[in-house]
């Protein structure tokens, strides 16, 4: 393990040497796509070493979704939770006074969201600091991960944040690039791109794949603004995850007013004080918008919909995944559906396993 973070310096350390400029961007791509296998390797746990690595705490996912609080030491995390929840986890004014994830329910218009107070963690957590690589593993399986800031702290501490959790493979409030790729048992590499892009060229990537082994295969480049970063998001697919970020400024009971102000407009950004209980619904309504999670209703032939039972889904989500979240079989001995509400072009409407579906709808099943 050692080994693999001094290689991770290293390479970090000659990116930091070598200038930008049209002559040295094959080498630092090169040098990133290095990197960002480094550091995969560093997250897998080691072969028989059990619960080490990578892994996570131990508490397993319950509820509609999962909320994960990851922050600095003492910003608030803990007390946060035993506003939202019924959870009591311990308060103190040191450092790393919570040691490990404890899970709390939110209870949000007949949905439950398990809500993870996790340890603070520092600068150098993607790296294995403290408990920092367990806290972002749990970060990792969260439907959202809510950012508790400390409003009196410098402002950089946020881009600190960020920058631990990029390293591990988490992206923030992106989509997944725009960008195809497919591995082939032969026949070379198919590069092509689909308007002239800006920050690639044909060797760039060729030289990426190279590294990576990968000599056969497709790629198609969709998107001209795309970066070699997001490239090798693309190749690293397997261990990337693509989740909302929700960023709530804690103690803003003791800032200027005006700082406040200017916090508030920041996007993706919440402000609250747990002591002052200030802006704490405001912190919950945003979080749950983010989670974009929709209510349907079922209903069986000849009976009125259950308007007390809402499944709660994704939005976006299918017909299908509403059978799915009904029970697994179901989809086996599917005939149709029957939907009324928003979703539907006339109520009720005759639609197969791909209609999307949208908050509100009555859904019906027909079954072989
Ligand atoms: N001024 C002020 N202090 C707060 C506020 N919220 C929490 N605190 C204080 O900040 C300190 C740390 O709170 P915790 O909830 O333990 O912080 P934490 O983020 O869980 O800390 P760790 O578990 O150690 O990472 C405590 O002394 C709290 O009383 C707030 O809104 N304003
Ligand atoms: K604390
Ligand atoms: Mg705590």
């Amino acid at each position: 393990m050692v080994n693999i973070t001094e290689k991770i310096k290293e390479i970090e350390e000659e990116m930091r040497r070598t200038q930008k400029n049209k002559a040295t961007e094959y080498h630092l791509g090169l040098l990133k796509g290095k990197l960002a296998r480094l550091r995969a390797q560093l997250l897998e746990p080691a072969a028989g070493a059990g619960s080490g690595g990578g892994a996570g705490f131990d508490v397993s996912k319950s509820g509609d979704a999962r909320i994960a609080l990851v922050g600095f030491p003492s910003v608030g995390k803990s007390t946060f939770l035993s506003k939202i929840t019924k959870t009591k986890s311990e308060v103190a004014a040191y450092s790393f006074t919570t040691l490990t994830a404890i899970p709390g329910v939110l209870e949000y218009e007949g949905a439950e969201i398990q809500v993870l107070d996790l340890p603070g963690i520092i600068e150098g957590a993607a790296e294995g600091k403290g408990r920092g690589r367990q806290v972002i593993s749990a970060a990792k399986t969260s439907d959202l991960i809510l950012m508790v800031l400390d409003a009196t702290k410098r402002a950089e501490q946020r881009a600190l944040l960020e920058a631990e959790l990029e390293a591990v493979g988490i992206r923030l409030n992106k989509e997944p690039p725009n960008i195809y790729l497919k591995q082939k048992k032969a026949g070379g590499m198919k590069i092509t791109f689909q308007n002239p892009p800006k920050n690639l060229d044909e060797k760039m990537l060729y030289n990426i794949l190279r590294d990576y082994k990968m000599l056969n295969c497709e790629v198609l480049v969709r998107d001209e603004n795309a970066t070699v970063d997001e490239f090798i998001d693309v190749i690293m697919k397997d261990h990337r995850k693509y989740i909302k970020c929700l960023y709530a400024y804690n103690k803003i009971d003791s800032i200027s007013l005006e700082f406040l102000d200017k916090l508030a407009r920041e996007p993706n950004t919440v402000v609250m004080s747990c002591e002052l209980d200030l802006g704490i619904q405001d912190v919950v309504d945003r979080a749950w918008e983010e989670l974009r999670l929709i209510r349907v209703y079922t209903k069986r032939k000849g009976v009125e919909p259950d308007f007390n039972e809402a499944l709660i889904i994704r939005g976006g989500s299918t017909i299908e995944d509403v059978c799915d979240n009904i029970h697994r079989t179901i989809k086996e001995s599917f005939k149709y559906a029957m939907v009324w509400g928003a979703s539907a072009k006339h109520s009720p409407q005759r639609v197969g396993l791909s209609h999307l579906v949208t908050e509100g709808d009555v859904v019906s099943i027909v079954t072989k």
